[in-house]
């Protein structure tokens, strides 16, 4: 902490400890400090003074403890002067509400029972922010892994979100389409919290059957059945310690999500063939493209499973909504393709960009990549023009797309994504791997479809 005092500060609690607790922490390092119990005297007070941090309670006793009422008395303080800074003082279990009472103007939050060295930090760094623009965040920058990469005001958001729920224990659900960036906001989540240096292991849960879902995960021992040669450890044991990324997990089946259930609420998991239970430090990510909540209303993922996994959620946007991220996705995408190819950077001209941004991405950031990647390979020039980029027909927008089968437009969409499946592993002839590129899928994601189409 700089020496010499500092500021004037304001603290809003109606616990006479936590005021306390602050005065005792603040004493040496603020100039001014003032506490007050009652948030209804905070208006009057800061019509006498003004502060330059305004420390305030998430949860007032006095009325229902939703969190509703830091909320509220946050609206109030910044109606009066749009221009205080507020940080909110929330219990653990709080931080999806923290984090919305950033969106409505808090200047940050703190996680009781707090650190006294991060409450230090947070009030320096509030202090030397006082009347200057919070600067946007350019990328998250992640140990040896792509940065997450967006100017859109949709990915500032998840940047700023990340900041903040990384260093918490809070288990996050991450939401969002095909190849949006899931697992990359996953490990962003991982390297910038505690656990960083501990393992984070990803598991694409719907590529493992029901049997294969339980030795992977919860290990097993010896002689579970004839081909147990030796015990094996499960991911949830590998990732003790650190951070456990269950990918895809809305393709579950009921049985596989009571299991997990169990296994979170008891901190615990017994491998196949064992009766004794070893206990696991997990923090969970998961993710899914799925409609979770659409499956939870038709009883086809559980509910109780839900709120056990998403304490926070965040969903990535479709890139077809970040309109700017295009242009900025590709000139990124290209560098790193140009150099893998031994080739120097292309320009992109103007009517490509166009076409670029004009298209609808339904395999969203992947999609994107692997277009620039084709592009790069394929053009003639150094200027990439709009001909070097061809979408398969499954990525064209309806409107744009010639169909290469069926021109029923009765056809239910089903229908069109298998025939569309079809038709590109045909063209490919049924290399997988070159279907699902061109697809814009994972290969897993396109095994689950040929799976599910039956082809
Ligand atoms: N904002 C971004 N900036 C830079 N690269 C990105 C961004 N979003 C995604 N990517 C890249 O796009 C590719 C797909 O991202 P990722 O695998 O994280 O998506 P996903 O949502 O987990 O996909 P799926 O649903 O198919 O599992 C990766 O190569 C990733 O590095």
């Amino acid at each position: 902490m700089a020496t010499g005092k500092t500021g004037s500060v304001l603290v809003v609690d109606d616990e006479s400890d936590v005021l306390f607790a602050m005065k005792m922490l603040l004493k040496t390092d603020v100039k001014e400090l003032v506490t007050e119990k009652n948030p209804e005297n905070v208006l009057s007070l800061l019509s006498k003074q003004k502060f330059d941090v305004i420390f305030l309670d998430m949860n007032f006793k006095s009325a229902l403890n939703t969190g509703n009422e830091g909320l509220f008395w946050l609206r109030q303080i910044l109606e009066k002067d749009k221009d205080a800074t507020v940080i909110l003082i929330t219990a653990y279990g709080e931080v999806e509400l923290a984090v919305k009472s950033l969106k409505q103007g808090a200047y940050d939050f703190i996680v009781k029972p707090w650190h006294n060295d991060k409450l230090l930090e947070t009030l320096q760094n509030a202090l030397q922010a006082k009347g200057q623009k919070k600067p946007a965040k350019s990328a998250a920058s992640i140990n040896g892994h792509a940065s997450i990469l967006g100017e859109s005001e949709a990915i500032q958001d998840i940047l700023y979100k990340i900041e903040k729920i990384a260093p918490t224990e809070a288990n996050v659900l991450i939401l969002g389409e095909n190849g949006t960036g899931k697992e990359l906001v996953a490990r962003a989540l991982h390297e910038k919290s505690f656990r960083a240096g501990q393992p984070f292991v990803s598991v694409d849960v719907a590529a493992l059957t029901d049997s294969l879902f339980e030795s992977e995960l919860f290990g097993l021992k010896k002689g579970a059945f004839t081909d147990a040669k030796e015990d094996r450890k499960g991911r949830f044991e590998a990732a003790n310690g650190g951070t456990l990324f269950l990918d895809e997990l809305g393709n579950i089946s009921p049985a596989m999500q009571a299991k997990l259930l169990t296994v979170l609420q008891n901190r615990q998991v017994t491998p196949l063939g064992s009766n004794t239970p070893v206990p696991v430090d997990i923090r969970l990510i998961s993710a899914t493209n799925e409609p979770i909540y659409e499956l939870a209303a038709k009883n086809l993922f559980r509910k109780d499973l839900i709120y056990r996994i998403n304490t926070v959620e965040i969903t990535l946007p479709p890139l077809r909504s970040r309109d700017n991220d295009v242009e900025l996705l590709a000139r990124h995408f290209a560098g790193i393709y140009a150099n893998k190819n031994h080739k120097p950077v292309p320009e992109f001209a103007p009517a490509a960009l166009q076409k670029l941004k004009q298209h609808s991405w339904p395999g969203n950031v992947r999609e994107l990549q692997h277009a620039v990647e084709r592009a790069i390979i394929l053009a003639e020039s150094n200027v990439l023009q709009p001909q070097d980029f061809s979408f398969s027909p499954m990525e064209m927008d309806s409107a744009a797309a010639t169909p290469v089968f069926a021109s029923d437009t009765s056809m239910p969409l089903h229908e069109i994504e298998r025939e569309t499946i079809r038709h590109v592993i045909e063209k490919n002839k049924g290399n997988i791997s070159k279907a699902a590129k061109e697809l814009g899928l994972t290969r897993t994601a396109l095994y689950r479809r040929l799976n599910k189409y039956d082809i």
